[in-house]
């Protein structure tokens, strides 16, 4: 199985990758990572993202198990992109399902039903849904023609094929041409028949921003669990039940860090809240001392029930040395979705004479917010001159945190 999802989302327009947007606080990579997992197809999964993206990477990671996982860099198209996943790929993997990561919400039965079309001996199989609207051919504005709609469909992925057809056919020269749109098209260009499965209108392409409210819509009313294995313990049928006792409960966690000033006569610049902070003194510590950071990946782990900081980035640890603590929470994020859990929000508050914060507010929460891959607030305050902050030996940050149970 190949996800693609080293996409830009230019029409998205989030400014960043489209597969590391949430939707209901999971990236659409997770999303459509633990659906490939749920449908139980794949025995190996290539993952394609933007090169260097460590959200991405870390995401993909933390969802490696019994079904490996391998992050490869993607191309500059998406059938460059489906090139590197394939070549990550066994040598002797029989099929390969192709999968879009913008379609996040695809149903497991539409990669079962793919799956069972190879099995039943397709080369080519792809999963299409009726086209709703009139389609015209249209030529510098004036239309040309109107095609029977009763014979469109609009194609969706995951797209399956024999291994040998899809490597032979990406390997061919026409693969590189930019009117390729799916993998498929390279098929029928072989002359191979290619046939069709029923899609699913939820395996919609996440685009444009109205898209991705659909998106939202769905997921929220997605949170009921399934019903009770056996039904007779049931007493209480579903309709009877105030909605909201479906729902899984929130857990919140509680994060602290405090650094000292580094001294006089060794001097450390300033890491705080994600940010650089020029001209301020510095913060001592085993990594960059950012208390802002640090605090939120505590509450992440103590929200989780997966220890604290100090569990996962221990002074035993020679790597952590140094490391940012936009990487630390990064990592603590990752660590707590691969531990099952959606993360709601984090809030921290920093605790200090300095710097003055909050002309920088909005940027510091940026950083952490897309380290941590949910919303991340900070607040700041002084205490009267009183403690330690107030008497400037340092610097504190208190924060929480809620995640919920994504099973
Ligand atoms: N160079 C590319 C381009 C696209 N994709 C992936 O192909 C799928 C379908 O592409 P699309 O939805 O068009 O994504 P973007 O290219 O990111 O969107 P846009 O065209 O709006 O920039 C997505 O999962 C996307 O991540 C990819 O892996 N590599
Ligand atoms: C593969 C695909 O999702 C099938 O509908 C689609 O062609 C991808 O196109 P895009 O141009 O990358 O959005």
């Amino acid at each position: 199985m190949v996800i693609v999802a080293a996409g830009s989302g230019q029409r998205l327009g989030h400014g960043i990758p489209k597969a590391r947007v949430l939707c209901g606080g999971l990236t659409l990579l997770e999303r459509s990572l633990r659906s490939v997992l749920a449908s139980g197809v794949a025995l190996e999964i290539a993952v394609v993202i933007p090169a260097g993206d460590d959200v991405l990477r870390s995401v993909a990671e933390s969802l490696s198990g019994a079904v490996p996982v391998r992050v490869v860099a993607g191309g500059a198209s998406r059938a460059g992109s489906v090139r590197a996943g394939i070549a990550a790929l066994s040598a002797d993997a029989p099929v390969i399902l192709v999968h879009d990561a913008a379609r996040a919400l695809t149903p497991p039965d539409v990669f079962k039903r793919v799956v069972s079309r190879l099995a039943a001996g397709a080369d080519a199989v792809i999963p299409v849904v009726p086209v709703a609207d009139t389609v015209k051919t249209v030529r510098g504005g004036r239309v040309e023609g109107t095609p029977d709609r009763n014979g469109l469909r609009a194609v969706q992925t995951p797209q399956g094929f024999t291994a040998r057809l899809l490597r032979e056919a990406h390997a061919g020269t026409g693969a590189g041409d930019p009117l390729i749109t799916d993998d498929a098209m390279l098929i029928e260009a072989t002359g191979t028949p290619v046939v069709t499965v029923e899609g699913d209108p939820a395996a919609f392409k996440v685009t444009t921003p109205l898209d991705l409210m659909l998106a939202e819509t769905l997921v929220q009313g997605a949170g009921t669990p399934p019903a009770p294995a056996d039904p007779e313990e049931d007493l209480m049928p579903d309709s009877a039940l105030p909605p909201v006792a479906h729902l899984p409960l929130p857990r919140t966690g509680i994060g602290t860090d405090i650094h000292a000033y580094a001294p006089e006569h060794a001097p450390a610049p300033l890491w705080l809240a994600g940010l650089f902070w020029e001209g301020e003194r510095g913060l001592a510590g085993h990594s960059d001392g950012d208390v802002v950071a640090h605090a939120a990946a505590d509450a992440l782990f103590s929200a989780a029930g997966l220890g604290d900081l100090g569990t996962h980035f221990g002074t035993d640890r020679p790597e952590v040395a140094g490391a940012s603590g936009v990487t630390i929470l990064q990592e603590a994020a990752a660590i707590v979705r691969g531990a099952g859990f959606r993360i709601g929000n984090i809030a921290v508050q920093l605790i200090g004479n300095r710097p003055r914060f909050a002309a920088r507010r909005s940027e510091a929460e940026a950083v952490l917010t897309e380290a941590a891959g949910a919303p991340v607030g900070v607040s700041a305050t002084t205490t009267d001159g009183l403690g330690l902050t107030g008497r400037g030996e340092g610097i504190a940050a208190l924060a929480t945190a809620v995640v919920i149970s994504a099973g």
